[in-house]
């Protein structure tokens, strides 16, 4: 395995001016912001806000002029929010610097390190990043993009090919977004992430991704170059799906590596809590398309891996920014567990799930929840509903079932067991929103063509 030296990515945005002596340096000398070091925390004008809020530091750099720039994490805000600022954003005042051990909290006069020495052992140890090359991505010569690195963290969390780890690397290059804005078809979209394309790419003002078989390109000359020759012009894979200008493609991870590494790749750029590694043998994709006269556009997709110990049904889950909000994220959820029901199965997400990710499974689970106990009742009045038969009708796993029963505050403890209680009230309100969500683009289970493949029993009828 070889190990390259992979330099942090450093902001491009020049700074063209000195510092100032901000109103909340309070005097002190601009020297201490020397002493801001990672893991440092402070109050920090948040831009889009215009507010101060407590700040972690993850990173920082000088200008060629000595100016400095912070990269900073909200405390209690999600890392989308993270961002560069200038020196002059910082509230000085507040400085608490880390603690040995990773609690922050000493306050600066507590503290007597040297600025530059502690600069050097960090800079030292966190620009060391082991990447393995991966020999399988094969970009055309005129894009040449280096190999693909994998991305290992000095905390490595398990690396999973649903790119699923838990807790958040502690390594400060990949907590810092290094790709300033990807053109993907007819959007321009600001990524939230880190992802590990080439260093070369991430330099540029933008990266520029083939809308059919998600190939990175490094300007839009190579772009319209590319599309020229492109052979796609829908995701590769089976249409196992299509409906109102709606389709799902199933792609397997294995059959077509390259486009399955690619869109983990673009992902990435949205999906935080999460790693990349590149066997994607073990999962399918299914990727919506939105179709026009040029074809079949991503919309996005779920990935799932094709044997789950785990009963998961989702690995991975993502809506292109430009397309969120308008409802696919429930249309991906529902076909997510239209295939479970085609597989006489229950499933469920893998965790951890983001914030948008629960906000999104939460107003799912609790519609076909809601769904399922009322047409039990209209169905069967007289009988008694249990949470496996709203498991078996949704195909939505028990844990899922009760813990959404919980949060509707439907699940009772009386008399020595659980009940599930709806007042009027509640029953109404929930009659209202079946209703208006009728309006909302539903999967058309007749319009899915699928039975699922048994990988595991493939695997054994070899192996024996
Ligand atoms: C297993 C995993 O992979 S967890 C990771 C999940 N993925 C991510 O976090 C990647 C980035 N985020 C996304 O891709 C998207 O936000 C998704 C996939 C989570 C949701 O997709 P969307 O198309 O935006 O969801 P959609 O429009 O269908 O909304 C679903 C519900 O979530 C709510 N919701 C979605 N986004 C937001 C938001 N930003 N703020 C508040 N509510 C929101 C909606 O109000 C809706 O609830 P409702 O039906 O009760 O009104």
């Amino acid at each position: 395995m070889t190990l390259h030296i992979f330099s942090m990515t450093e902001p491009k945005i020049e700074i063209e001016e000195e510092i100032n002596e901000s109103p909340r340096t309070n005097g002190f000398d601009p020297s201490i912001y020397d002493k801001i070091v990672e893991g440092c925390r402070l109050s920090v004008r948040m831009a889009s806000q215009n507010e101060w809020r407590q700040a972690e530091i993850i990173s920082r750099c000088r200008a060629p002029n000595g100016s400095m720039k912070f990269y900073v994490h909200y405390v209690d805000c999600n890392r989308r929010l993270d961002e560069w600022v200038q020196a002059d954003m910082l509230d000085i005042t507040t400085l608490r610097m880390p603690q040995k051990g990773g609690k922050k909290g000493a306050h600066l006069k507590e503290e007597s390190r040297d600025s530059n020495e502690t600069d050097a052992k960090r800079g030292g140890r966190k620009r060391k990043i082991p990447l393995v090359p991966m020999d399988d991505m094969k970009q055309e010569p005129s894009d040449m993009a280096p190999p693909m690195p994998t991305v290992s963290s000095g905390s490595t969390p398990s690396l999973r090919g649903s790119m699923s780890m838990v807790g958040h690397s502690e390594d400060a290059m990949t907590r810092i977004r290094n790709v300033e804005c990807i053109e993907l078809g007819r959007s321009r979209i600001q990524p939230w992430y880190f992802s590990p394309y080439p260093q070369q790419l991430t330099s540029l003002d933008c990266i520029y991704i083939c809308e059919f078989c998600l190939k990175y390109l490094k300007s839009k000359t190579t772009l319209k170059r590319h599309m020229e020759k492109c052979a796609l012009c829908h995701p590769p894979g089976n249409q196992i799906y299509s409906y109102d200008k709606l389709s799902f493609f199933e792609i397997d991870g294995r059959k077509n590596k390259s486009y399955a590494q690619n869109l983990c790749l673009l992902a990435k750029l949205f999906l935080d809590h999460k790693t990349l590694y590149y066997d994607t043998d073990p999962f399918l994709f299914y990727v919506l398309t939105e179709e026009d006269e040029k074809g079949h556009h991503i919309v996005g997709y779920f990935s799932k891996e094709k044997e789950s110990a785990d009963e998961y049904n989702v690995a991975c889950i993502l809506v292109l920014p430009p397309f969120q909000k308008k409802g696919y994220g429930s249309l991906l959820i529902e076909f997510s567990y239209e295939l479970s029901k085609i597989e006489q199965k229950t499933g469920s997400p893998e965790k951890p799930l983001s914030d948008l990710g629960l906000l999104s499974y939460r107003s799912y689970w609790s519609m076909a929840i809601m769904k399922a106990l009322f047409k039990f009742k209209r169905n069967r009045p007289t009988e008694d509903i249990t949470v496996q038969d709203i498991s078996q009708s949704t195909s939505i796993k028990r844990e899922d079932v009760v813990s959404t029963l919980q949060q509707l505050d439907l699940y009772k403890y009386y008399k020595g067991q659980y009940v599930i209680v709806i007042s009027d009230e509640k029953r109404q309100v929930y009659e209202k929103r079946i209703e208006a969500a009728k309006k909302k683009t539903r999967i058309n289970p007749n319009a899915l063509q699928w039975r699922p493949k048994e990988y595991g029993k493939k695997r054994a009828q070899i192996t024996f």
